[in-house]
This record gives structure tokens, C-alpha cells and sequence, in this order.
């Protein structure tokens, strides 16, 4: 089966919360939460990866900080091996150009949202 690999970002403000992106009909996986952020390209590292998704994905700047895990969820038709990192963010207001929308989510209700299996694992983390 295709495996492609995915970087995250857990992007995290002043008031802890966490920038939730809802995919769009558009997208595959329709109807799922995510953390912003997309393929690595050849020979790309994962952090450079994860600050060139967001630019065009949010239209905004970030530093990346602290690996949080790296794992292969298997979809029926397609492998991901999704690896976040957490994240914040130094310029610019983060701005939906592909996603249905966003939201800044408290990390006690993180779980609620619907999420992409693959993100599971972030979850668990972070919500423990
Ligand atoms: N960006 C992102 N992608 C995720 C997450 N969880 C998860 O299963 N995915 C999947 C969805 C996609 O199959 C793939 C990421 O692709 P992408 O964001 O670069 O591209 P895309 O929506 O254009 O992908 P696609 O519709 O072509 O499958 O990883 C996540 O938290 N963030």
C-alpha cells in the first residue's frame, strides 16, 4: 500500500488552546478534524516541511518546537505516517485558504472533535 508521510503542527496559543482544522468536501477524509500541516517533499526535512504547509496552508509564520510522535495509521486505500511537532505561531493570523475552518480549542475538549484516526496517537498525548 502508498505510504505517504505528514507532518502536524500542534499549534498552541497564549491561552491554551489548539488550532483545529476541520477537512473540507474537497479533501479526502471530509468531515474530520486534523492539525494544519501536509506532505513532505523529497529530501525535505520534517521541519521545514511543517513551516512551508502552514505559509500556504494558514498564511502565516511559525517556530517549530517539541517533537510529540511519529506513526503509520493504515486507511484502506492509503498509509499515513503522520509526525507532529508542537508549534506556535510568530506572525500573522492564521487564515482557512483550504480547510472548511478553524477553530482554537481548549486542550480539556480537544476530545470531542471528530478526528482523523491517524491523529489518535497526537491526542493521546497531548491529553493525558
Ligand atoms: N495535514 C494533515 N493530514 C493528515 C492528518 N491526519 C491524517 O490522517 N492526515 C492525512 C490526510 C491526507 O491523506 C494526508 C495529508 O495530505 P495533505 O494535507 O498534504 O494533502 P491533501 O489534503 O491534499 O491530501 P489528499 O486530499 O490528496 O489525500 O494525511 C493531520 O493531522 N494533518
Amino acid at each position: 500500500m502508498k505510504q505517504v508521510d505528514v507532518v502536524g503542527a500542534v499549534l498552541i496559543n497564549g491561552r491554551d488552546e489548539v488550532l483545529c482544522a476541520l477537512r473540507s468536501m474537497e479533501m479526502s477524509l471530509p468531515g474530520y478534524w486534523e492539525f494544519p500541516g501536509g506532505k513532505i517533499e523529497q529530501g525535505e526535512d520534517q521541519k521545514t516541511a511543517l513551516i512551508r504547509e502552514i505559509k500556504e496552508e494558514l498564511l502565516c509564520d511559525i517556530e517549530v518546537g517539541e517533537f510529540i510522535t511519529d506513526n503509520v495509521h493504515e486507511y484502506p486505500n492509503i498509509k499515513v505516517r503522520l509526525i507532529t511537532y508542537k508549534a506556535k505561531i510568530i506572525s500573522g493570523e492564521p487564515i482557512a485558504t483550504e480547510h472548511e475552518k478553524l477553530a482554537w480549542i481548549q486542550f480539556n475538549n480537544l476530545r470531542d472533535l471528530r478526528w482523523a484516526p491517524a491523529d489518535i496517537p497526537t491526542l493521546d498525548i497531548l491529553c493525558r
